[in-house]
């Protein structure tokens, strides 16, 4: 394994603190505490969304923030230009996670140039797939990690319940990079399952850092 992060990340849960549009956790300072706490309870890393969250967690979080921009919500949004991209090195991330989906990407630029962009910026990137193919092209234009986070949640992937488990180990018996399990990890015991499927490490978000999902969860299992 030459990557050095690889080292830091290896058997290890990364903690996505992220709050969609609208939520009452989508403010700042809340979003570093998710992080601070993320990094009291162990974690080896965080998943910060925008570059003002992750300037503020840079500064406050002795962990590698993996930045993302998340900026629209249809086709590639998910750091979809190499504008973005780079805002995300200029505020701190050591990684940048972005849409690697085989979709154009509203600048017309392509994956390759985004992954050029951040490595000659000093950082590295996470492609961030819903699909083998998919994960072997970002492998191949330069990824430096691959991860199943849009497995299930883009049009030809169908939705699942569980996380892709079948998909991180596809990819991780193949690519010569490493693979991280993000999407749907819900328990300890699925984190400790993708890991046996050969994942580096695990994403999870909403399991830990999402109260609006999860208390509408506990309120749909008590409506009668
Ligand atoms: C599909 C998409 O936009 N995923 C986003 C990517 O950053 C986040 O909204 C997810 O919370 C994250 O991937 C972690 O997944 P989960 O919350 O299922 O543990």
């Amino acid at each position: 394994m030459t990557l050095p992060l690889a080292d830091a990340l290896k058997g290890r849960l990364i903690v996505s603190c992220q709050a969609p549009p609208g939520d009452p956790m989508r403010h700042t300072d809340t979003l570093v505490r998710m992080a601070l706490a993320a990094q009291a309870g162990g974690a080896a890393a965080v998943r910060v969304n925008d570059p003002e969250v992750v300037a503020a967690t840079v500064a406050a979080v002795a962990l590698p923030v993996i930045g993302l921009w998340k900026d629209g919500d249809s086709g590639v949004f998910i750091t979809p230009t190499v504008r973005h991209a780079l805002a995300l090195v200029d505020a701190g991330a050591a990684v940048v996670a972005a849409d690697a989906t085989a979709r154009p990407r509203p600048d017309g630029s392509t994956f390759a140039e985004l992954v050029a962009a951040v490595h000659e910026a000093g950082a590295l990137v996470m492609a961030d797939v819903s699909a083998f193919d998919e994960g072997r092209e970002a492998a191949e234009q330069g990824a430096d990690l691959v991860a199943t986070t849009l497995a299930g949640h883009v049009p030809g992937s169908p939705a699942q319940s569980a996380p892709d488990l079948a998909l991180v180990a596809d990819l991780a018996a193949a690519l010569p990079v490493p693979v991280i399990a993000e999407g749907r990890v819900s328990t300890p015991e699925q984190a400790a399952r993708a890991l046996d499927a050969g994942a580096l490490s695990v994403v999870v978000g909403t399991a830990i850092t999402a109260p609006t999902a999860l208390t509408k969860a506990f309120v749909t299992g008590l409506a009668r």
